[in-house]
């Protein structure tokens, strides 16, 4: 299966609850919008995105006379794609360029890690894995497995070693070989543990403070964790000051809409995504083919 259609069917969600409300034949009347905002709050878009995004649908089906179907639909996805905050600076083409990964346990750091290191060989790019995520040896294996398959070199320390000192380590491998591209993978966390958001905060600080490079904080999330996934990253954003998001497992039964949510309300670019566990199944996050992916719009 190809990647739009990864997408597409991992979107299938909201997309059919969509063309429930569609299948309107004719009147395009008040209920028309009620049920359209419902069904947009419903696919994790949050109460605010849905409002505004219906509003000015309204407005805007008023003025152009938009009627059927086919021009709803095409209004609406372009509408949504307007909500995405635009990608400045691309941590993974403007280099050299020093990533740090965080987010829940689970999101898909460590996949993700692997999956762009694998990229950046593919076009040449000189790269460099770090593994502060010391906390657990299985995350350290895992990581080491991810680096082979990639043929990327992983700098890392043993269980219980400081994370910070992992991202010195690294960043000193990177400076000696001439890597371009450093990625590093932190151990998971909740964002309700403070103890561990403080230890994070202090990983970033040190990092931004040792590298000659330009430091991003990235943040990993679980497209299917839902309307939750809004406040985690208003946590990760407030102890780190997150420079962009990658959102995973668009493949499974996510509805999607917590992308927008996020990227709008927080005004963070989406940089990457998603598709699958395997090292290819992630790509370029393109806002328009997202949100016709989400609409279902031909
Ligand atoms: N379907 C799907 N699965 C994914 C994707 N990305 C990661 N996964 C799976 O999600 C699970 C967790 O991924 P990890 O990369 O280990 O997550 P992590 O954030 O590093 O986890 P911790 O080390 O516990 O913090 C694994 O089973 C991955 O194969 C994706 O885009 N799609």
């Amino acid at each position: 299966m190809g990647f739009a259609d990864r997408l597409k069917k991992g979107l299938s969600r909201s997309r059919e609850a969509l063309n429930e409300i569609f299948y309107f034949g004719g009147e395009v009347d008040e209920d028309f919008w009620e049920d359209l905002e419902d069904t947009l709050v419903m696919g994790d878009l949050g109460a605010e995105v849905a409002m505004n995004v219906t509003d000015d649908l309204r407005e805007q089906a008023a003025r152009e006379n938009l009627r059927t179907d086919r021009q709803l639909r095409r209004a609406l996805s372009e509408r949504l794609a307007a909500e995405f905050c635009p990608v400045g600076r691309d941590p993974f083409d403007d280099l050299p360029s020093c990533v740090l990964f965080v987010g829940i346990n689970g999101a898909g750091k460590t996949t993700t890690v692997g999956k762009l290191a694998n990229d950046a060989r593919e076009r040449s790019i000189p790269v460099v894995i770090g593994g502060a995520d010391t906390f657990r040896a299985a995350a350290i294996e895992q990581l080491d497995v991810w680096a082979e398959r990639a043929g990327v070199r992983l700098v890392t320390r043993d269980r219980g070693a400081d994370p910070a000192s992992v991202c010195y380590d690294v960043l000193e491998a990177a400076e000696r070989d001439g890597s371009e591209l450093v990625l590093i993978d932190t151990a998971g966390r909740l964002h309700t543990s403070s103890d561990l958001m403080r230890e994070l905060a202090k990983v970033v600080s040190v990092t931004r403070r040792r590298s000659p490079m330009p430091v991003s904080v990235v943040l990993v999330i679980d497209a299917t964790t839902g309307q939750n996934g809004l406040s985690q990253a208003k946590e990760f954003d407030d102890a780190l000051d997150l420079d962009g998001v990658i959102v995973t497992k668009l493949d499974g039964t996510a509805k999607g809409g917590i992308a927008v949510a996020i990227s709008h309300t927080l005004q963070l670019p989406i940089l990457r995504i998603g598709v699958g566990e395997s090292i290819e199944d992630f790509q370029r996050f393109d806002a328009q083919a997202f949100c016709r992916a989400l609409v279902g719009e031909e």
